[in-house]
């Protein structure tokens, strides 16, 4: 398999919280990430496929315009918890690579590559990927 992967980053703040759920429970489950807090996110996006004539599977710059449209024209500078996607999910890594690689695989349409992975660093020690062949609870 041929793989290409570009990596980005944005500013973001988000509090993992249940609305159905008290301040105190919300406490309790996700210490102090259950306060307003921010992260520098690093965000890695990869296509698997097969390059044109041109050598290139898609030119990282088209790749960077779309992950742009799609989701750092929102994320970027943004309180995650304020998204409609994180209304009723908290905005962990889990559900932001979730919800992120569903955006993209609408966005990136081709017969040539498929979106394979997206991986979602919140800090330099902890991350969460969703792969192609990894979706729901695989
Ligand atoms: N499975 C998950 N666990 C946690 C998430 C998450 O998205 N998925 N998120 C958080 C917090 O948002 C927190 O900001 C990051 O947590 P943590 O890795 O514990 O951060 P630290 O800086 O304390 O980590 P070090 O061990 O000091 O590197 C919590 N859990
Ligand atoms: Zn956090």
């Amino acid at each position: 398999m041929l793989t290409i992967t570009k990596e980005f980053s944005f500013h973001a703040a988000h509090r993992l919280h249940l609305r159905n759920l008290s301040e105190s429970d919300n406490l309790r489950i996700y210490g102090n990430c259950a306060r307003l807090h921010g992260h520098t996110y690093r965000l890695q996006v990869q296509l698997a496929g097969r390059p044109d004539e041109t050598g290139m599977i898609l030119h990282f710059g088209e790749l960077k315009g779309i992950v742009q449209r799609e989701v750092l024209s929102r994320y970027d500078h943004a309180d995650l918890s304020d998204l409609p996607e994180y209304h009723d999910l908290p905005a962990t890594a889990e559900n932001m690579a979730e919800h992120i690689f569903r955006t993209l695989d609408r966005a990136l349409v081709s017969n040539r590559f498929r979106l394979e992975q997206v991986t979602v660093f919140e800090t330099q020690t902890a991350w969460a990927t969703r792969s192609r062949d990894g979706g729901e609870h695989a």
